[in-house]
């Protein structure tokens, strides 16, 4: 049954008076009769819209007339003379409700406002939108409207919590997460952080924390691919990405990123110690054929004899402290020739600069022979005089490298992978220190013991 509302002044002035045609048209929202709001309350669910909605009929610059769609009049005053088709309808001025929850539905981020009378809740027509009343609100200026939700990503969990709540028996939080759909749905551009929405009423504080929560998430994940820092991942999440395979299109990200990216459940794979040692063995006999004499082990977690390693650290010197210098290349070409060695992620040569103490690093991915899940390994050559700092260093664990640090502070030096530096002088920067020439000892007790830090061997160093 549809029927006719005569615009009365009261009407105009509480809702349909404050915008002009264009200004609904251009929002493209449905007016909903705000028994829609109560009917939903009582139900403690949003009930179809389809039978509340109200259309609108252009009538060039006058006030917008409105037809209403609704078989349900309750709380609307017919007109006894209205056929029982086309009903001619007054409003009855009602008291101002402000029923709880409805209350906030009111939204002013897309040009629509409530009234005391009207709620305007939707953009879209729901599917069980029958198609009798479709040729009707065709022929209006309120066009089905489907925009494209822009955060399906938040709306698609916040539905979920609809049908939780409800089954649940929590009405009015699943009624909250309802509205918030609504209003959200709606958005005509990307939430990217609670700050956007922290004026409007009708998405709760849950809806803030839920999108906080959701940046820390995403910025955490984006910054466990290899490559991908804290200002890259925020950058990224800011571009509107939410998920790594989101990551695979976007174009900015570098030749490592992208192997971070391809390979990341590989890498975040463990690999067992007995593994680790095989592999070792392996690269220990390459490396001799390539530079006989030369040293080669594997640090980290491994050689704190953990039973699991997230990735390996091979540290290389060579004895006589000058054979070392352009190992890296070679041995490297050599462990991709035996399908070892499998992707780089960065290649950096400097053991034949004086600058920079001549470390050479090679940052890449192998495999366990006959396998193809990547692991992250790092390979680490310096010069023999740099050795006890650099087995310490790589060794670990971090909370060790830490005390080991506070407690040469608090002597004056300053220790790092290179070596222990005196304080220079009248300078407290870190600058000030390297510009020292670090201590020289030939193992790592010997730097424990300057430190005056009790000896831990590699397997007491998970602390
Ligand atoms: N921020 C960091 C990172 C590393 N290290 C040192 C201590 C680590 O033990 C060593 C190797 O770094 P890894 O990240 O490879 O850590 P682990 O080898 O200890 O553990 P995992 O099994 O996760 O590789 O380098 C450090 O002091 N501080
Ligand atoms: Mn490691």
């Amino acid at each position: 049954m549809e029927a006719e509302i005569e615009t009365n002044g009261r009407y105009r002035k509480g809702f349909l008076g404050k915008f002009d045609r264009h200004q609904l048209e251009r929002s493209k929202a449905l007016v909903l009769l705000y028994q829609w709001l109560e009917d939903s309350l009582r139900e403690g669910k949003g009930v179809p819209e389809r039978t509340y909605i109200i259309a609108m009929k252009s009538t060039g610059m006058e006030p917008p007339s409105v037809e209403i769609h609704h078989d349900n009049i309750n709380g609307l005053q017919s007109d006894k003379n209205n056929s029982p088709l086309k009903k001619q309808l007054k409003l009855s001025p009602k008291p101002s409700r402000n029923s709880g929850a409805g209350h906030d539905v009111e939204q002013r981020s897309s040009s629509i406002a409530s009234g005391s009378d009207l709620q305007t809740l939707r953009s879209y027509c729901p599917p069980s939108l029958d198609t009798k009343n479709e040729t009707v609100i065709n022929s209006s200026s309120t066009s089905l409207y489907s925009p494209p939700d822009l955060n399906d990503n938040v709306t698609e969990i916040f539905k979920r919590l609809v049908d939780i709540y409800r089954a649940l028996g929590e009405d009015r939080r699943s009624f909250s997460y309802y509205k918030a759909v609504q209003v959200i749905e709606k958005f005509p551009f990307k939430i990217e952080n609670s700050d956007q929405i922290k004026d409007l009423p009708g998405v709760g504080k849950s809806l803030k924390d839920h999108i906080h929560n959701e940046k820390v998430r995403t910025i955490t994940l984006f910054g466990e691919v290899w490559g991908i820092g804290p200002a890259t991942a925020l950058r990224l999440y800011e571009k509107g990405h939410r998920n790594l395979d989101e990551l695979k299109n976007e174009d900015t990200l570098t030749q490592a990123q992208r192997i971070g990216l391809k390979f990341f459940d590989d890498i975040k794979t463990r690999i067992p110690h007995h593994e680790v040692r095989e592999m070792e063995q392996l690269v220990q006999k390459v490396g001799e054929q390539v530079l006989p004499g030369v040293d080669i082990l594997c640090g980290g977690s491994y050689r704190r004899g953990k039973e699991t390693c997230g990735d390996m650290d091979f540290i290389i010197t060579h004895p006589d402290g000058r054979s070392h210098i352009g190992f890296l290349p070679k041995f490297v070409k050599c462990l991709k020739d035996i399908n070892f060695l499998r992707e780089d992620l960065m290649f950096s040569l400097h053991s034949d600069e004086v600058t920079d103490s001549g470390v050479d690093t090679f940052f890449g991915l192998c495999t366990f022979p006959g396998r193809e899940l990547r692991h992250r390994i790092d390979l680490k050559v310096y010069p023999r005089e740099l050795y006890s700092f650099v087995l310490i260093h790589w060794t670990g664990n971090d909370v060790l490298n830490r005390r080991l640090r506070i407690l040469a502070d608090s002597k004056g030096y300053r220790l790092d992978d290179k070596g222990l530096f005196p304080a220079v002088k009248g300078s407290s920067s870190n600058k000030g220190f390297k510009a020292s020439a670090s201590l020289k000892f030939q193992t790592e007790k010997e730097v424990f013991d300057f430190l005056g830090f009790p000896w831990l061997e590699p397997h007491e160093r998970n602390l």
